[in-house]
C-alpha cells in the first residue's frame, strides 16, 4: 500500500471507532475486508490509528473536526507533514483537501496539551516559539549522559558505553553531552557509569553548568544542590573547592557517594554552617521552580501547577537569591538558574534581583528550550562589584 492509502485506511478505521466500535475490532474488521493488505501494512495502519487515539483531542483541533478524515488531517499536521501532499496524492489516497480543510487552525493551547491558564504566560515568555515548545513538551524526553571530563574525553566515554551495548553520539549543547539512542536501560549497570566516567544528566543542565564562571582552585557553592547534578558537572570541568547546600539536607544524601564515584570531593554545608563558610568566588542558585522546562520528564507536574504555587515559587526564588548573594565575595559571581520557560521566574526575576542589589550587574543570560534537544533552562550570570 502507498503511504497515502494507509492514511485512507486509518480514516475508515477511525470512523468506525468514532461510531462506537472498539479499536481492535475496527482494525480487525478492516483487515477482513481488505485481505490484499500485508502484515506490514496492517501494523502501520494500527500504529497510525493508535497514535491518533493518543492525541485525539488535540488532533481534532489541528484537523478542525472529529471525523476520521479531520483527525488524520490533524495527525499529519502534528507530525509535520503537509496533508495536501497526502490527500489526493495518488489513486489510492483519500480525496484531495477542500479549501475549508486546507485552512490551518489558529495555534492555541488546546492543540498543544498545555494548561490553558498558563498559556498567556508561555506566549509572553516565548513569543512565536510557544506553540512548538508546548508541543515538543508532549513527547518523551531524550536521554543524555555527561562525560566526566576529569576521567575521560567524551569520545572515550562514547566508546566505553558502546562496548557495553549503549549507543551514544556527541550532542551540541555541551562539550560533555552524549545523546543515548540505544541501550539506555543498561546505563546504570555499565562500567563507565559505575566507575564515574559518565553520569546521567540532561544536556541543557550540562550546558548551564558550563556557563558557571570558575577558575582553577576557586571556591564554589551550589546553594540549592539537591542530588548534586550541577555541582558534579562543574567539578567535572575544573578542579576547585566545592561546597553543596540544600534547605532539605536529605536531598543531598547520595551526593558524597556520587562525588566519590566521579573522583571528586564535595563538602556538604548544613544551613546552620552557611555563615561560617568563607565568601565564595561563585555561588550557583539552581532554584526551586515550576519545572516547566522539564515537563517531558514530569508530565503530571504540568497539570499540578497552579497560579498560587507559581506565585509562591517566585517569592521563594527572590528570598533564596537575596540570601545566596550575601555569600559571594567581591569580584565573584552569582549564577541564577531555573528549569523554567516562564519569564516571571527568569528574566523578570533577574531584573527584580538587580533592582534590589545594585552591587551586582548582569554579565550574561541564556535561554534553553526543548527545541534544542535538552530541557528548558534559564541561566543568568551576575558579577559582584
Ligand atoms: C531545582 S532543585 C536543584 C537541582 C540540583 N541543583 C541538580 O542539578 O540536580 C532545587 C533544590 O532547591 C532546594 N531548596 C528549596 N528551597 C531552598 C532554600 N530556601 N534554600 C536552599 N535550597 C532550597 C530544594 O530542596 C531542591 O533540592
Amino acid at each position: 500500500m502507498t503511504p497515502a492509502a494507509r492514511i485512507g485506511a486509518a480514516i475508515d478505521v477511525i470512523d468506525r471507532i468514532q461510531d462506537g466500535e472498539l479499536a481492535d475490532r475496527s482494525l480487525a474488521h478492516w483487515g477482513r475486508k481488505n485481505r490484499y493488505a500485508g502484515s506490514k501494512d496492517r501494523a502501520a495502519i494500527a500504529d497510525i490509528v493508535y497514535a491518533v487515539l493518543r492525541k485525539k483531542q488535540s488532533l481534532a483541533v489541528l484537523g478542525a473536526g472529529k471525523t476520521g478524515r479531520a483527525l488524520l488531517i490533524g495527525y499529519l499536521r502534528d507530525i509535520g507533514q503537509d496533508p495536501d501532499a497526502v490527500f489526493g496524492a495518488d489513486r489510492y489516497a483519500p480525496a484531495a483537501l477542500t479549501e475549508a480543510e486546507r485552512a490551518a487552525p489558529e495555534p492555541g493551547p488546546e492543540n498543544a496539551d498545555f494548561p490553558e491558564w498558563l498559556w498567556p504566560d508561555l506566549v509572553r515568555s516565548q513569543g512565536d516559539q510557544a506553540l512548538p515548545i508546548a508541543r515538543a513538551m508532549r513527547e518523551r524526553a531524550p536521554i543524555y549522559v555527561r562525560a566526566n571530563l576529569m576521567k575521560a574525553s567524551r569520545e572515550e566515554a562514547i566508546a566505553a558505553l558502546a562496548a557495553e551495548g549503549v549507543i551514544g553520539t556527541a550532542h551540541a549543547l555541551s562539550p560533555s553531552a552524549v545523546h543515548i539512542s540505544e541501550g539506555a536501560r543498561k546505563i546504570r549497570n555499565a562500567q563507565p557509569y559505575l566507575n564515574g566516567m559518565i553520569e546521567l544528566q540532561d544536556a541543557a543542565s550540562q550546558a548551564v553548568a558550563d556557563l558557571v564562571p570558575l577558575t582553577l582552585g576557586e571556591r564554589f557553592l551550589d546553594f540549592c544542590a539537591g542530588g548534586g547534578g550541577k555541582v558534579l558537572a562543574v567539578a567535572g570541568r575544573i578542579a576547585g573547592e566545592f561546597y553543596a547546600h540544600d534547605a532539605d539536607l536529605r536531598r543531598m544524601n547520595d551526593l558524597p557517594a556520587r562525588a566519590a564515584r566521579a573522583g571528586t570531593q564535595v563538602n556538604l554545608v548544613p544551613p546552620e554552617d552557611l555563615d561560617a563558610l568563607p565568601a565564595c568566588h561563585t555561588v550557583l542558585v539552581d532554584a526551586p521552580c515550576s519545572g516547566s522546562g522539564s515537563w517531558r520528564r514530569d508530565p503530571h507536574g504540568k497539570w499540578l501547577l497552579t497560579r498560587d504555587r507559581l506565585d509562591q515559587l517566585v517569592e521563594m526564588q527572590q528570598n533564596i537569591l537575596s540570601r545566596a548573594s550575601g555569600l559571594v565575595r567581591p569580584g565573584g559571581h552569582l549564577v541564577y538558574a531555573t528549569c523554567s520557560l516562564l519569564d516571571v521566574e527568569n528574566d523578570q526575576q533577574s531584573a527584580a534581583f538587580l533592582a534590589r542589589h545594585p552591587d551586582f550587574s548582569q554579565v550574561g543570560a541564556h535561554h534553553f528550550t526543548p527545541l534544542s534537544g535538552g530541557d528548558g533552562f534559564f541561566c543568568a550570570v551576575f558579577a559582584k562589584d
